[in-house]
């Protein structure tokens, strides 16, 4: 990354929300969230007990939902006002999301998987500063997953390494904002560890601001800043 981005990076909060609720259709109780307010390049660990809104709060994030009330301003611009089509175009360009169950595409390979937000986006594409293919190779590389693997499709591999190109995936070109859910669930300590600290490292080479969700109030130590919903303390 060039220092110019760097710099734009760090001009305004990555992450800033305002007095959020949200309720699903169909349901009495609205979720009312606390605000955040993560600088660019921070880490932030969000948990709390099951049922409380993790999962909402990260899709509010990501423009999957708009909120009843309350705003959510992402470096600098409030998607929460925008047209769903722009919130789409936002989330390509800006955003690495890794999810519970990866959301891989079954039928691609891994490498395959990894260059799709370059296909997607040509803001990602131009800061992967590489053909995609060779940037999702190093990145792969990085994150442990043999290279007699990159060509197979993804339900081919393990789950922990379905987790790893998930994250490649994530990371290709950049995006300013990762927001990650529970995506250690399925892992044994020592795998989940050696995830968590690659995701942060790969993370912070970049410059990435990271939102976290987990249950899991260990892994807590491994971020700048940690946040309970809920009414945890
Ligand atoms: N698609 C949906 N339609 C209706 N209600 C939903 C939907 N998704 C979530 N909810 C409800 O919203 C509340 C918060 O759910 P959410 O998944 O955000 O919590 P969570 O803290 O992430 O839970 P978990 O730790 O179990 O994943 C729950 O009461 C849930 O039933």
């Amino acid at each position: 990354m060039n220092s110019s981005t760097a710099t734009a990076r760090s001009a305004c909060p990555a992450i800033e929300t305002r007095d959020l609720m949200f309720r699903w259709p169909g349901r009495e109780q609205p979720l009312v969230f606390p605000d955040i307010s993560l600088a660019a390049g921070e880490h932030l660990f969000l948990h709390g007990p099951s049922g409380t809104g993790k999962s909402t709060l990260l899709g509010l994030l990501a423009g999957m939902q708009t909120p009843q009330t309350g705003s959510i301003s992402l470096l600098g611009q409030q998607t929460s006002a925008m047209r769903a089509g722009a919130r789409d175009r936002f989330r390509a360009d800006h955003m690495g999301v890794i999810f519970q169950q990866f959301n891989l595409v079954p039928y691609l390979s891994a490498l395959a998987n990894v260059t799709l937000p370059c296909r997607l986006s040509a803001l990602r594409r131009a800061r992967a500063d590489r053909h995609p293919d060779t940037a999702a190779s190093e990145l792969l590389k990085e994150l442990g997953i043999p290279e007699s693997h990159w060509h197979h499709g993804v339900t081919e591999l393990s789950i922990g390494q379905q987790q790893r190109v998930a994250a490649a995936r994530a990371l290709i070109g950049a995006p300013e904002i990762i927001l990650a859910d529970e995506p250690t669930s399925a892992l044994d300590t020592d795998n989940r560890d050696r995830f968590l600290d690659l995701l942060l490292t790969l993370a912070r080479e970049r410059q990435c601001s990271v939102v976290f969700v987990s249950h899991d109030r260990s892994l807590a130590s491994h971020f700048h800043h940690q946040l309970a919903l809920g009414g945890t303390p």
